[in-house]
């Protein structure tokens, strides 16, 4: 995995590891020579509350690993070990201390010497989001951060976290979109031992282990009925029963959620429920669109360019004036990830110290003929191509034109890629072909996902899933039903 490990005998030399290296994340065994592993469990905690301990139990024995997860260790593992499985833990667990304790830094709440994350922003917009976020931090009032999807709203709820009276307590995130219904519901609630098949043991969910901590719910529009009600209720009472159990238990969470979804017409629509959209909007923070941050796009390609030369181990030091002009030109529908992901893509097929057109991807070209949103919201290259004026004809026509256009974009993409001399081009080819096709279907279904992922023959979870990490944009002005 690329992690550095340090071994340690005893409790005792481990704590000490602990002090010396500060590791982003601890395997802890229950037998040891010199005590228990719940004791040695308590003394880490006592420490640092915020480090993540996985602990390894023999088969059958579990019960302290699920005494120290009540505690808030981060999770368990049964001998024998399955690596595949404890690779993802792993994984997971120093994700979630990079969330938890790497600094967000906001120009006016941290010092520039401060290591960690930069939060750039100096236009009035962000400006307002950053003094938003000063101001609500200190409260314990729930939060909900809104914006389209790759603005930032991760980085808002973890500054909110950090900033806040609970900064020392646990910090725990759940995509509420990236789980089916069941598996969310004992994510976060837990489930008792039997609770339905595959419950072998008794699981204690984020909200019983984040006690006295801090919840970040991400794409908390798509929960189900079932498990927003349960949500609604710890909101009301801090109390609930784990999946399959008849005790009621009580935490005590703060929560900051994120949505990219309009959820007043989901309330509307009977999709989301008015008492809990009230609840977790104890006070909004609302992310501006990339697109509208003026001159934070070039702040933020200079700030990409630094990170990703380091990262990359490149020395591109200056845009050519037309690749500056067509970054600027272009609407950025996955906004800040998009940028980010954009920046990378292009240094990796830059052959000079200076940022050449050239070099930039096929999407940010297209965009050189300006965009606008086809009329169910749903942006690509490709849809704005298709959709250009200046096409004309009728509307079957303009479908036979967008659909040569594709193929001739496609094949320019490839010849495109052909001449910079390529690298990754199997891997950039099908994330292209998957763009173009999920941007096809959905503009098909008028944004409808259901009916998108039926046709696509995938999940809707995964067709979300998609849908952001291709930064496809399915515009608020839109109907969309799920
Ligand atoms: N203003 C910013 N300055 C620097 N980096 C940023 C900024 N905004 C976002 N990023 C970076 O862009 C990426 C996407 O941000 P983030 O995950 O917070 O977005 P999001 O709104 O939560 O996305 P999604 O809705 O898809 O979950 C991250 O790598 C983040 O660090």
């Amino acid at each position: 995995m690329g992690v550095g490990v340090i071994p340690a005998l005893t409790a005792s030399e481990g704590i000490e590891a602990i002090s010396n290296h500060q590791p982003d994340a601890v395997l802890l065994d229950v037998m040891l020579p010199d005590m228990s592993g719940l004791d040695a469990f308590k003394l880490i905690r006592e420490k640092d509350p915020r480090l993540p301990v996985i602990i390894a139990t023999a088969a059958g024995s579990s019960d302290t690993a699920i005494e120290a997860m009540k505690l808030g260790a981060f999770d368990y593992l049964t001998k024998p070990i399955d690596v595949e499985h404890l690779e993802r833990l792993v994984g997971h667990a120093i994700q979630s201390r990079r969330l938890a304790s790497v600094p967000v830094g906001m120009n006016n709440l941290t010092k520039p010497e401060d290591k960690g994350d930069a939060f750039v922003g100096r236009c009035p917009s962000m400006q307002e989001v950053f003094k938003a976020v000063g101001r609500v931090a200190q409260q314990d009032v729930p939060v909900l951060v809104r914006g389209e999807s790759g603005t930032g709203k991760e980085l808002v709820a973890r500054a909110i976290f950090q900033h806040g009276a609970r900064s020392q307590g646990p910090f725990l995130a759940v995509n509420c979109a990236a789980l089916s219904e069941t598996l969310l519901e004992s994510e976060l609630f837990g489930h008792e031992k039997g609770a339905f098949t595959g419950a072998h043991d008794r699981r204690i969910g984020k909200f019983e282990q984040c006690n006295g901590g801090t919840i970040f719910l991400d794409e908390v529009g798509d929960m189900s009925p079932l498990v927003q009600s349960k949500v609604l209720r710890l909101l009301q009472q801090q109390k609930f029963e784990r999946v399959g159990g008849n005790s009621t238990i009580e935490t005590n969470v703060r929560i900051v959620s994120a949505t990219n979804r309009d959820l007043e017409k989901m309330c509307e629509e009977g999709d989301f429920r008015n008492d809990l959209f009230y609840r977790l909007n104890g006070y909004t923070i609302t992310l501006p669109p990339l697109r509208t941050r003026g001159d934070d796009r070039v702040l933020l390609l200079q700030h990409f360019l630094a990170q990703l030369n380091k990262e990359l181990g490149r020395d591109v030091n200056g845009v050519a004036p037309d690749a500056m002009q067509r970054l600027l030109d272009y609407d950025w529908p996955g906004n800040v990830r998009e940028m980010q992901s954009v920046v990378k893509q292009a240094l990796l097929h830059c052959t000079g110290p200076v940022l050449m057109a050239s070099a930039l991807p096929a999407e940010v070209h297209s965009s050189a003929v300006k965009p606008r949103s086809d009329s169910h919201g749903v942006t690509s290259a490709t849809e704005r191509g298709e959709e250009h004026p200046q096409q004309g004809g009728t509307s079957d026509e303009a479908g036979h034109a967008a659909a040569n256009g594709s193929a001739a974009s496609f094949a320019s993409f490839i010849d495109d890629r052909l001449v910079a001399g390529g690298g990754e081009l199997y891997a950039e080819t099908l994330a292209h072909m998957e763009r173009e096709l999920l941007t096809r279907v959905l503009t098909r279904t008028g944004g409808n996902q259901s009916e998108a992922s039926r046709i696509l023959g995938i999940t809707r979870g995964s067709l979300r899933n998609k849908i952001r990490t291709n930064g496809i944009v399915i515009g608020p002005d839109i109907t969309v039903k799920q």
